[in-house]
């Protein structure tokens, strides 16, 4: 099974986390769902090199990459990921969706509301419970 190394930012705007609703996918079950920006990890990149390219390439952001937040393993029917997640702050809120469909700020109570991607749900418990 393949496995990816990816990195996904939580960007944060005093109360508000930025949530990304991805298009559609051959996989159905990450198709349309919500997530953290960012990608798949490159060779000779550091995570936070990969998250800092990923977040100026979807949403022609430059952030501030902060401390490590939370890795997780997954494994979907078709291939499994590590992701290492990261509270990030992006220099203005502006941004442009290259390649996603939608996106909402939104405080971290109200993260249970969105159709989280599976691999997310840790991250959206731990955001919800601190
Ligand atoms: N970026 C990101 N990917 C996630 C999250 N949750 C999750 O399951 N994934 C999965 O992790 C993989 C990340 O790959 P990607 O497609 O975003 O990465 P990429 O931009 O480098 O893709 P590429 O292969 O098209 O160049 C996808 O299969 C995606 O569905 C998340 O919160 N953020």
């Amino acid at each position: 099974m393949k496995h990816h190394e990816v990195v996904a930012a939580i960007i944060v705007d005093g109360p508000q986390i930025l949530c990304l609703q991805r298009g559609p996918s051959k996989y159905e079950y990450i198709a349309y769902k919500y997530e953290f920006p960012g990608g798949k990890v490159e060779a000779g990149e550091t995570q936070q090199q990969a998250l800092v390219r990923e977040i100026k390439e979807e949403l022609e952001l430059d952030i501030q990459v902060g401390e490590h937040f939370m890795t997780v393993e997954h494994e979907y029917a078709d291939f499994k990921i590590t992701m290492h997640a990261f509270l990030c702050q992006a220099g203005k809120a502006q941004l442009t969706l290259h390649e996603h469909v939608a996106y909402q700020w939104l405080p971290a109570p109200q993260l249970p509301t969105l159709d989280w991607a599976a691999a997310d749900i840790p991250f959206v418990a731990k955001l919800v419970a601190q």
